[in-house]
């Protein structure tokens, strides 16, 4: 029987959690052929983890999860082809999203090992590979057949400056071959997932020289071992890099080369081309190098809003459950969920994880558009994409690292256990902070595009509609009550002041440093401060726009409890930059007394719906993983469980005491 107070919590909501499950999965038909996919898995023991992955070794980790990764694929090729209908892996996209989502998170808590085969080899060969060379490659890739690929970029000494990338690839006219090579020990290429044991051909980025003569960095591929023995191939110099913080399930690498030869054919030649006579054939847009990375950071978006999810609905359920430290003098204990400091810790989350997910769909439309349009030639929207999609990576994963901390420690000790998977969480989502792009770098990127569209506006030229506010100086109207459009005014305003401020200052700076770089080192603080208030500027709009369109779609009690969430998320987003606001808008103490006391309202009505909404993630416990947050709320029991599944406790007495304790105690070590 599920613990009372859960009971009572869903008993009492105003909305039905299936409404909710319905509309956050797109639809009726969406949810059931996700939820009949997850049982297909989860009914199945194969894929029933023997003991807690956290007791494996690093070894037996590795082992453990590629041999349930490879049943897992299998498995789902057979599903896949019973299906009449084209569905869930009908694309690349669908099938990242399979792995990343739901399933994937339920059955590889610490990540799936071939990710990098999918989410950047697969992703690139599409992207940067002639239509020739994804006949050769894509397809074989596509099956696995012969090929498990990884995309090889990063290396010791560089990640974030990838003109500074040593990793070369000199052509070689008389065989057509690239010889491939680094040349140093900073030039290792380090971290690529599944470089280590797993895959067999890397996409490697070399800089390219033909005769001597550099023309930048290219995306190579290179068969870095045997296809049959899986020995490493001659010159290669590969293996893993050891524990990390978390995603030990990905494997890793680094990878040596010296001289390794590749026919020319394997230069990914749809953005530039080298001839067989050795000529080099620039492509329209030479930036398209990095698209895959652009690709990559919109699906991070996505991403952590669904760890951060996963957070929020064990910390809510938990706080339904725990009972501590009476509120009134002469009541019971309540439930934790009644404090409002334990509300403003858990509902603010809740709503961004929704809001991050729906930005991550717009950004992800805006990426299938701007990918449409360069492929007829047309690059005028890459700029807005690259800025937008860095800012949303940076943003959304530094605010989920921060929310699954809160979240954490809103369960008190227990949320430190290894079994409440909050630490798992952790260290998936703080890794999106530094991967594919450390965070300060793309903010960096992104304040970068907005002070030329500052340029640009005070120029009255049309604006990209991401910062088409950036032309609207005008401070937006405080009314009698506090209205979504005037918050998202408040925050267009302040971004806006904020680049205007970040622009006077490099002028100055200008003054005193002759070079470009040394003046966006002195104004970077500023500049990242304003590329981070653009990013809540353009959450809380799209937040407030659908929320309009909700009110239109829903069933009205649904629609009000999305309406809340939505204005808790801007408000959250407003007191967040409030010293940004004050500095661009006079607001006065009852203004803000007015915002606050908002705030504090709109906990206190959401209140009832809080577990229902987490309901309505409809995250299995399997994906939750958590002895805290399991649906029936028997936290305790399970607590205890799994504490007894420590090998720890499989004897009564642990050696130890009689080779040391006891000695210790008797004076004889
Ligand atoms: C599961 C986990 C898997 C993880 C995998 C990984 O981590 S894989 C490894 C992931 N590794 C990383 O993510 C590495 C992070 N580092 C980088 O992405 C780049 O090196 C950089 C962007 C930091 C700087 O690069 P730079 O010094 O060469 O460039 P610059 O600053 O001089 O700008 C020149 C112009 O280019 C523009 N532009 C730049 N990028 C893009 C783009 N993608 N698209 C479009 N445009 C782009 C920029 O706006 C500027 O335009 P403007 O103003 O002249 O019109
Ligand atoms: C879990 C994980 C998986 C990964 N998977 C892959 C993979 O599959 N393939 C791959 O190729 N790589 C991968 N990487 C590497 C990753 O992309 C890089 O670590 C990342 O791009 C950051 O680069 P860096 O390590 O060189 O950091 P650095 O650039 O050295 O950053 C260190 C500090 O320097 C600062 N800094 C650097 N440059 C600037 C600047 N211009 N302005 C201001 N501050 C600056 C940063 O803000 C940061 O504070 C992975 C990394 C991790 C953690």
């Amino acid at each position: 029987m599920t613990n009372i107070d859960l009971q009572r919590e869903r008993q009492a909501a105003l909305i039905s959690s299936e409404d909710f499950a319905e509309w956050w999965a797109g639809g009726r038909d969406a949810l059931q052929e996700r939820r009949a996919l997850d049982k297909l898995f989860n009914e199945d023991d194969d894929f029933t983890d023997p003991q807690h992955t956290s007791l494996m070794s690093h070894k037996e980790l590795y082992e453990y999860t590629l041999a349930k990764a490879c049943k897992f694929i299998s498995k789902l090729r057979d599903w896949h082809a019973a299906e009449t209908q084209q569905s869930a892996i009908a694309s690349l996209y669908d099938f990242r999203m399979l792995l990343a989502g739901q399933l994937g998170t339920a059955l590889f808590q610490q990540s799936f090992p071939l990710r990098l085969h999918f989410s950047m080899f697969l992703p690139t060969l599409l992207g940067q590979g002639t239509e020739e060379q994804q006949r050769e490659w894509f397809e074989r890739a596509w099956r696995m057949d012969g090929i498990i690929g990884t995309y090889a970029q990063t290396e010791l000494g560089h990640g974030t400056f990838l003109r500074g990338l040593e990793t070369r690839a000199d052509y070689d006219m008389k065989s057509e071959e690239f010889i491939l090579n680094t040349p140093s020990l900073s030039a290792y290429k380090w971290w690529p997932g599944g470089l280590g044991q797993t895959a067999n051909v890397a996409i490697v980025m070399a800089q390219l020289y033909i005769k001597g003569k550099h023309y930048g960095l290219h995306p190579f591929l290179v068969r870095i071992r045997n296809a049959q023995t899986h020995l490493p191939e001659p010159g290669v110099d590969v293996g893993e890099i050891g524990p990390k913080l978390g995603l030990n399930g990905v494997n890793n690498g680094f990878l040596g080369l010296k001289d390794v030869r590749i026919p020319r054919k394997q230069m990914l030649m749809k953005n530039a081309e080298v001839r067989p006579n050795g000529r080099f054939v620039k492509g329209p847009e030479p930036l398209l190098t990095y698209g895959t990375m652009v690709f990559a950071r919109v699906m991070i978006v996505r991403d952590v809003s669904f760890g951060l999810l996963q957070a929020a609905t064990i910390a809510t359920r938990y706080s339904a459950v725990r009972r501590q430290s009476p509120i009134a003098v002469d009541q019971p204990e309540p439930q934790i969920l009644d404090h409002t400091t334990q509300q403003a810790k858990l509902f603010p989350q809740i709503a961004k994880g929704i809001f991050f997910r729906i930005a991550a769909d717009v950004v992800w439309l805006m990426y299938q558009s701007v990918a449409k349009e360069l492929g007829a030639g047309q690059r005028r929207n890459l700029p807005e994409l690259h800025a937008l999609s860095c800012c949303l990576k940076a943003y959304c994963s530094a605010e989920a690292e921060e929310a699954v901390e809160i979240l954490r420690k809103s369960c008190g000790g227990h949320g430190y256990l290894r079994s409440s998977n909050f630490p798992q969480i952790y260290g998936a989502v703080t890794a999106a902070c530094t991967y594919e792009g450390e965070n300060t770098v793309l903010l960096l990127q992104t304040a970068r595009f907005l002070v030329k569209q500052y340029v640009d506006g005070l120029k009255r030229k049309v604006l990209p509609s991401s910062v088409t506010y950036l032309r609207n100086a005008t401070p937006p109207k405080w009314g009698k009550s506090v209205e979504l459009k005037t918050l998202v005014r408040l925050l267009e305003y302040a971004a806006t002041e904020s680049i205007r401020s970040a622009f006077e200052y490099q002028k100055k700076q200008r003054k005193i440093f002759k070079s470009e770089p040394m003046v966006t080192n002195k104004a970077g603080i500023r500049l990242i401060q304003s590329a981070t208030l653009h990013a809540r500027a353009f959450l809380a709009r799209n937040a407030s726009e659908e929320a309009e369109k909700l009110r239109r779609q829903l069933k009205p009690a649904l629609a009000e409890v999305l309406v809340q969430l939505t204005e808790i998320f801007i408000l959250d987003l407003c007191l967040a930059s409030l010293g940004n606001i004050l500095l661009s808008f006079p607001l006065n103490s009852r203004q803000v007394e007015q915002l606050k006391t908002r705030f504090e309202r709109l906990l206190e009505e959401f209140r009832v719906n809080a577990v229902t909404v987490v309901d309505g993630f409809d995250f299995s416990d399997r994906v939750l993983g958590s002895t805290l947050g399991c649906y029936d709320g028997h936290v305790y029991e399970r607590l205890l469980a799994e504490a007894c599944q420590s090998p720890l406790n499989e004897e009564p007495v642990n050696q130890t005491f009689q080779t040391h304790l006891k000695p210790l105690m008797q004076g004889k070590l």
